[in-house]
């Protein structure tokens, strides 16, 4: 699949449901833009996954969806799901998709880091002294497993409808996420907490004795653990104390929506889902937003930011990469705010839509 001459990208793109199209179509010209700058090309595939492929197929995560995915360098993704889909039942749900990709494509790593941007100090909700010197935490959160992949169904309790999710976890699912997170923390501030809820759920409890037995192949990294009640609470109340959180699907998933918060909006959280190969999926961290969708108000950063986590991990191409978070830095630094993150200080001129904010980070790559 390769161009003799200049490096041709292969790239899966699922612009998804409400925001996904305008979000994704910014980051799809900052990749084009990175690859003029240094010479490759970046050839986009565009599919469909989500509430517009239930539209135009009947199905949420069409085969040829897949397929094109998995014959890809990488995949870029929006965000599916939206009201209209709510009546669905679960399983036919856009967001199924979501985890369908995972699955399929075997990522079971998703990289979420939660960055404080020095430009952005002032949409943190913490106090200065809180945050200190900035917040820098790494979520590794587990993706292909867990309560989202359990047995799941409708039965009765004593006559009564009842509805079961499991969580189940296997060893070599918490080996191999937790050898990432140690990985990761050696590249990093050399420390990893875990997060579960080993005082109640069997699977935490064995996750907890998996995580510790990793932690012995890396002395050289800190290792401690902590309950997910006690973790949200922690990450409010003093985030300095995280480098590398490692976690499960579902508390990874509600963790990183928290962080998300302390790096100003989540808006601003990207994430790279990864698998034992260079393919990887890229995707911010929220949701379609139907409430702000078509309006241009989307804030398009955390989009960006996951398309230069695709140049990092799938596409080799670091110089890219970093060019494309200084730009974004830059951005930020000359006072450009979408409306999600800019505050009453801010001056009108410098609140721009989805599409001006794209353009400050290209004018700035
Ligand atoms: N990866 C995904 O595809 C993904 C992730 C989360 C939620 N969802 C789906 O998205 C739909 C909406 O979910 P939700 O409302 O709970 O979460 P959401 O993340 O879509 O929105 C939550 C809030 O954050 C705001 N917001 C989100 N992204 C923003 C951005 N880039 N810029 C500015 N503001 C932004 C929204 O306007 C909204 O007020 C649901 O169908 C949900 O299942 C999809
Ligand atoms: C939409 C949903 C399936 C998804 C998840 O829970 O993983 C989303 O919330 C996310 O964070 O990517
Ligand atoms: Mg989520």
């Amino acid at each position: 699949m390769r161009k003799i001459g200049r490096t041709t990208y292969h790239i899966a793109v699922i612009k998804g449901d409400g925001i996904g199209p305008e979000i994704v179509t910014e980051a799809m010209k900052i990749l084009h833009l990175a690859g003029e700058k240094f010479g490759f090309l970046c050839q986009f595939h565009e599919v469909l996954a989500g509430g517009c492929a239930i539209e135009a197929t009947g199905q949420a995560l069409p085969e040829e969806t897949l397929e094109a995915c998995l014959a890809s360098d990488s995949v870029l993704l929006g965000a599916v799901g939206g009201p209209q889909w709510d009546t669905l039942p679960g399983e036919k749900r856009p967001e199924r998709a979501l985890l369908g990709l995972r699955s399929g494509l075997d990522l079971f790593t998703n990289l979420r880091p939660a960055y404080l941007q020095p430009a952005l100090a002032h949409a943190c909700p913490l106090k200065p002294e809180i945050v200190g010197e900035g917040m820098d935490i790494l979520i590794v959160r587990e993706l292909t497993g867990g309560i989202y992949f359990g047995k799941r169904g409708r039965t009765k309790v004593n006559g009564a409808p009842a509805a079961f999710d499991t969580e189940c976890y296997s060893v070599p699912e918490i080996q191999r996420i937790c050898r990432v997170a140690f990985e990761s923390a050696r590249k990093r501030r050399g420390h990893v907490t875990s997060v579960d809820k080993a005082n109640v759920l069997e699977s935490s409890r064995l996750w907890r004795t998996v995580f510790h037995e990793i932690a012995r192949e890396y002395p050289d990294v800190t290792a401690d653990d902590m309950f997910i009640d006690n973790a949200a609470m922690q990450l409010v109340h003093n985030p300095a104390q995280f480098d590398v959180i490692v976690t499960t699907n579902m508390f990874g998933d509600i963790l990183s929506d928290e962080a998300s918060m302390l790096t100003g909006s989540i808006g601003m959280l990207p994430s790279a889902s990864l698998g034992a190969t260079r393919l990887g999926m890229y995707e911010p961290v929220h949701g379609s937003a139907p409430d702000i969708a078509g309006k241009g108000l989307a804030n398009p950063l955390a989009t960006i930011a996951s398309a230069a986590m695709m140049l990092r991990y799938s596409l080799d191409q670091p110089a890219a990469a970093d060019a494309v978070d200084r730009a974004i830095a830059a951005a930020l630094a000359d006072g450009w705010r979408t409306a999600d993150i800019a505050d009453a200080s801010t001056p009108e001129e410098k609140i721009l839509s989805t599409v001006q904010m794209g353009e400050a980070v290209a004018s700035l790559l």
